[in-house]
């Protein structure tokens, strides 16, 4: 059935009459775009995408308005997005004006008492409800949850040993509340699924004993993906991609160049648990990671629906479009 035919629901159309040349170019720019796109678009119906917003691919205004708008595309297209969002600078703000020292080891947060509550209070409320905030204007209907909702992130603490390189003797690390998903519940995401819903996650897990864990929301977005067993985990930052030691990007990496470069020296700090992650998602059987700049608009349309992709991919290579 035709809705349109009162006109009042017509979209603007092109002048036909004033078609010089450029006009001409631009709309078989316009075509040759859409007939890329649209081969990827039928592939990836309902199929699910965990897409990880860093803090720092939350550069601008403009641009969280443009990663929404991408967000509710996927959405009407069929995709089932699931968000999971970050705040790591955001974070750091936040304990500066509170005069609370924080520091990092491989690229985790050392998280005390004083330190998790505030974490908690930033992700789950403030950049939870704007990342929320900016998918509903953009015409979707997001709603924000956190690890602790449906139990969705059962945490655990997160135990890292580091060799001291004198006796070279293994060391456990205290990094506090900083937590590791123990079990993902995902029958709040499922339940989710078939409607209009697009789920906002903040990195927040549950403990045993109900206390609260700093979750990085790399380790968060890959354990979601792994157990919804999402077709792409798609990873937002503020760097092309993974760079090599010359600072080239890599735009693909076979999971055994992974798991090199993490041991060579060329992968440091917040790239660690980003690859990391990667890596035991594809373990868990995601078909396809990647690692892209979030500071160039709408980077998920071109990851998505184009064939050449950008940023670094892992552990796949591009499938043909489908014709
Ligand atoms: N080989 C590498 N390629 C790309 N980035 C790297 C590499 N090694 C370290 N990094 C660092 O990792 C950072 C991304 O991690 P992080 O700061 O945690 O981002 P986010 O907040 O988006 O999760 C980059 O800004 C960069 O400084
Ligand atoms: C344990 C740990 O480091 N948690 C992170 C959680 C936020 C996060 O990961 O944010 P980005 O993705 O923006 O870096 C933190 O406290 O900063």
């Amino acid at each position: 059935m035709n809705d349109d035919t009162d006109g009042k629901n017509e979209k603007p159309r092109l002048r036909a009459v004033d078609g010089g040349l450029a006009d001409q170019e631009a709309r078989q720019a316009r075509a040759r775009i859409l007939s890329e796109a649209l081969p990827y678009m039928r592939r990836f119906a309902d199929q699910t995408f965990v897409i990880k917003y860093g803090g720092h691919a939350m550069g601008s205004e403009e641009l969280a308005d443009d990663f929404a708008r991408d967000v509710v595309l996927l959405k009407q297209v069929g995709v089932n997005p699931v968000v999971v969002h970050g705040g790591g600078p955001q974070i750091g703000a936040m304990l500066d004006r509170l005069k609370v020292q924080s520091s990092f080891v491989d690229g985790l947060r050392v998280t005390d008492a004083a330190t998790v509550e505030i974490v908690e209070m930033v992700l789950a409320g403030s950049i939870n409800k704007q990342v929320v905030t900016a998918i509903n204007r953009a015409g979707g209907t997001a709603i924000g949850i956190s690890g602790k909702d449906g139990n969705l992130i059962e945490a655990r603490k997160l135990r890292r040993t580091v060799k001291d390189p004198g006796s070279n003797i293994e060391k456990i690390l205290d990094l506090g509340f900083v937590g590791e998903p123990s079990h993902v519940n995902p029958a709040v995401l499922d339940a989710l699924r078939a409607t209009k819903v697009i789920p906002v996650i903040a990195p927040i897990g549950v403990g045993e004993h109900g206390e609260t864990y700093n979750i990085n929301a790399d380790t968060a977005a890959g354990a979601i993906a792994g157990a919804l067993g999402a077709t792409k985990l798609i990873m937002l930052t503020d760097v092309p991609g993974v760079l090599d030691k010359s600072g080239q990007l890599i735009p693909s990496m076979t999971q055994k160049e992974a798991l090199v470069s993490l041991g060579d020296g060329t992968i440091s700090g917040g790239m660690i648990p980003k690859l990391e992650t990667c890596l035991s998602a594809l373990r868990a059987g995601v078909k396809a990671a990647h690692i892209l700049d979030g500071r160039v608009p709408h980077v998920l349309l071109l990851e998505v629906f184009t064939e050449q992709g950008v940023g670094t991919m892992i552990g796949a290579t591009r499938p043909p479009a489908a014709s």
